[in-house]
């Protein structure tokens, strides 16, 4: 259901046709339309959206890392609501998914302000403060693979590319779920979390949430 490698490649046609070039609201409107009526993706969506962009402005964020961007989705989401000096940085593994979020968030007019970053996280983490010009970030989205979040929290931790009130949103923490990453920030002294429940994109009736961890060491 959520790897079809197509996806990118129609959506990007389908946002090339009917969004309006330059207005990143109408992008988003686009492909939460489309995802809601013809076929489902792994884009956060438009209900656990919201509960990113609340996030997102309690922590009026000026460095941004996300991690798995995928059509870059939630990279424009957060976009919309970024200070002005501030950016994104957004890591994707798969070549012919950033080429697709190049090109959608080109049409968007956010090019300037999503940098996305070719390759898998833990070979893009150990350089990215030298090649992005960042000492830590304020806010971090952790939407890749599941089994990777508590992996790459701690390589974020030991690089000290978080610092004292980084929030990171953790998606999909139900389903597919990552319960070694929820066991973690829940029994750590260094993080305070809050859950979110919701529902998995493009679904009314499967249970999903996010959590958000407040990195306090
Ligand atoms: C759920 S999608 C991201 C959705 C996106 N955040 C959104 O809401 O629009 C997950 C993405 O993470 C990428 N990914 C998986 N493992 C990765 C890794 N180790 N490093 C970087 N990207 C990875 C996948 O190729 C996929 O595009
Ligand atoms: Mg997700």
């Amino acid at each position: 259901m959520f790897h079809d490698e197509e996806f990118p490649p129609r959506i990007l046609d389908h946002v090339m046709k009917n969004a309006i070039k330059g207005d990143v609201t109408n992008v988003i409107d686009v492909i939460d339309k489309y995802c809601w009526s013809v076929e489902i993706a792994m884009n956060v969506g438009d209900v656990k959206g919201a509960i990113l962009d609340k996030s997102f402005l309690e922590a009026s964020p000026k460095n941004v890392l996300e991690i798995g961007c995928y059509c870059g989705y939630s990279a424009l989401r957060m976009s919309r609501l970024l200070k002005e000096d501030a950016k994104i940085f957004t890591i994707e593994a798969s070549s012919q998914y950033a080429d697709v979020a190049q090109e959608i968030i080109s049409f968007a007019g956010m090019e300037k302000k999503v940098q996305i970053l070719r390759g898998l996280s833990d070979e893009v983490l150990p350089t990215i403060a030298e090649k992005c010009g960042v000492r830590t970030f304020d806010f971090v989205f952790i939407d890749h693979a599941k089994e990777l979040y508590k992996r790459d929290l701690i390589m974020l931790e030991n690089l000290g590319l978080i610092r004292q009130g980084t929030t990171i949103m953790a998606d999909n923490v139900i389903f597919p779920g990552c319960p070694d990453y929820l066991e973690y920030v829940r029994n750590s002294p260094k993080f305070e979390c809050t859950n979110y429940p919701s529902k998995l994109e493009y679904c009314e009736n499967r249970e999903d949430a996010m959590e958000k961890s407040i990195y306090l060491p």
